[in-house]
């Protein structure tokens, strides 16, 4: 089994749910990268999604597209990004999960990136702007350096496509709580417990619910119907204010005394 799905399940085995902090990358530059990682991990999240800044994030809300300029401001690269994860990688015990658009893979190798990718402790890739029908490309590169492809599910989509996507993703599957783009909500559709019932109708991978998630109520109220959190604004948006305590809320919101 995947270090990523393990992750995830093992985090429910004992009760909790997962927890899993988006964090942009080079924001507040790339020094900022290794003391965030190891007090995340710290606080006892299940796996990092590390996103790598680019010039057309199409699928980002406000905070993040900010926080990418930032980053890219600071001189941030795909590159850069994975020297310095190499740098501290036997530091990280944590699966990290690469959430980056497909033409800084393309630019970098897709088979140079797997490796390095590996070695810097990514064990998933999430690629929004990549279609279904476009995996091929870094499927067997990313499969043959032990990096799941893990796929988006929307509450949009069809249920014939709803069902190839949950049996090809890898790791877990992210369910699209909303639709549009990144960034905090107030509130969710009535139907997203329908929605999660038919993920789990294929297999057994885990289904993270992500898009949105801002409060600890949140947290919980996902945590109650799928396997666990994907934060990912509020997040950057809290380490922007070096806000530490709103994020241990949130991570606390995910584990067995608030989720039962
Ligand atoms: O910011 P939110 O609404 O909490 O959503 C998570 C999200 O930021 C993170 O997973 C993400 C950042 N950029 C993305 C692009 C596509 C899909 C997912 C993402």
């Amino acid at each position: 089994m995947s270090q990523l799905k393990e992750a995830i399940l093992s985090t429910v085995a004992k009760g909790d749910k997962a927890f899993v902090p988006y964090i942009m990358a080079g924001d507040g530059g790339l020094d900022k990268v290794q003391p965030t990682i190891l007090k995340l991990q710290e606080l006892g999240v299940t796996a990092i999604e590390v996103g790598i800044p680019f010039t057309d994030p199409v699928a980002d809300g406000p905070t993040i597209e900010l926080a990418g300029e930032r980053a890219l401001a600071e001189g941030t690269t795909l590159r850069k990004v994975l020297e310095t994860l190499t740098s501290f990688a036997d530091e990280i015990s944590i699966p990290l999960v690469a959430m980056t658009y497909l033409n800084p893979i393309l630019a970098y190798g897709i088979g140079e990136f797997a490796r390095d990718a590996y070695a810097a402790g990514i064990r998933g890739v999430i690629i929004p702007d990549m279609p279904l029908e476009e995996c091929e490309i870094v499927h067997p590169a990313l499969k043959e350096a032990g990096i799941d492809l893990v796929q988006l599910v929307s509450l949009t989509s069809t249920p014939e496509r709803i069902e190839r996507l949950t049996k090809m993703s890898e790791g877990f599957i992210y369910a699209v709580t909303v639709n549009g783009i990144t960034g905090a909500r107030q509130s969710f559709a009535s139907e997203l417990d329908e929605h999660f019932k038919k993920l789990r109708n294929y297999n057994d991978t885990p289904i993270l619910a992500g898009f949105g998630i801002s409060t600890p109520e949140h947290v919980k109220n996902f945590a109650l119907v799928c396997d666990g959190v994907i934060v990912g604004s509020k997040i950057v948006d809290s380490l922007a204010k070096d806000d530490w305590a709103t994020i241990e809320e949130l991570v606390k919101a995910s584990k067995l005394a608030a989720v039962k």
